[in-house]
């Protein structure tokens, strides 16, 4: 049976450096399982890569045909923006292996869906003070800086991530990102272990 290799962390604990190093790995052949954003696309993201970029009346598709696995409203400074899962035909976990990116939350609904053989966990942790730092340092490089969502976004993801929301979700096992290049072949030997 296929896996899904889900990845978790707090905003800028490292989940799209570590996700676009685990894509490369041609040994381990994971197969993208990309979530729908109704957020305005960042400088250097690509449409389908880090996500698909939608609108509402997307979401409200594949909510009419049964097709929405999850779906999250966060109300941020600039409005709400949902983020979501669907079925939508990308994934047939049959045969292949899979790497996503998301929530403890949507995890938890995913792994409802496709069940726990299915779903494996990749929590991803960093030292609060060096997170907020590569946060800021990220955000300046942005040519509209959003210094105010991002300091949004790291006082609820206190909330998201509590020590009690982690346990809940059932995630047994954290990963350290303070030097990516080792927290990622720590990563490759767990899914090569789970394999
Ligand atoms: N081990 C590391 N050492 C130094 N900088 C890092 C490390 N890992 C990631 N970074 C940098 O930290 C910033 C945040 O990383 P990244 O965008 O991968 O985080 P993320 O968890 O996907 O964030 P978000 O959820 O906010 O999108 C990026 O500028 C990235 O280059």
């Amino acid at each position: 049976m296929g896996k899904i290799f889900y990845i978790m962390g707090k905003s800028s604990s490292g989940k799209d450096s570590i996700y676009r190093q685990l894509e490369k790995d041609q040994e381990l052949g994971l197969k993208r399982l990309v979530i729908y954003t109704t957020r305005p696309i960042r400088d250097g993201e690509e449409n389908g890569r880090e996500y698909f970029f939608a609108d509402e009346n997307k979401l409200k598709e594949f909510r009419r045909n049964g097709k929405l696995i999850e779906a999250r409203t966060y109300q941020t400074v600039y409005g709400p923006w949902t983020y979501f899962t669907a079925d939508d035909g990308q994934v047939s976990v049959g045969n292949d292996n899979y790497l996503g990116i998301g929530t403890l939350e949507s995890f938890v609904r995913l792994r409802e869906y496709y069940g726990n053989e299915v779903m494996w966990p990749v929590y991803i942790e960093v030292e609060d003070g060096e997170r907020l730092e590569r946060a800021l340092a990220r955000e300046k490089t942005q040519e509209v800086p959003k210094y105010e969502e991002m300091c949004r976004r790291f006082l609820a993801d206190q909330n998201d991530f509590s020590e009690e929301n982690i346990l809940k979700a059932g995630i047994w096992k954290r990963f350290e990102n303070h030097n990516l290049d080792e927290c990622v072949k720590e990563i490759v030997n767990y899914i090569k272990s789970v394999q």
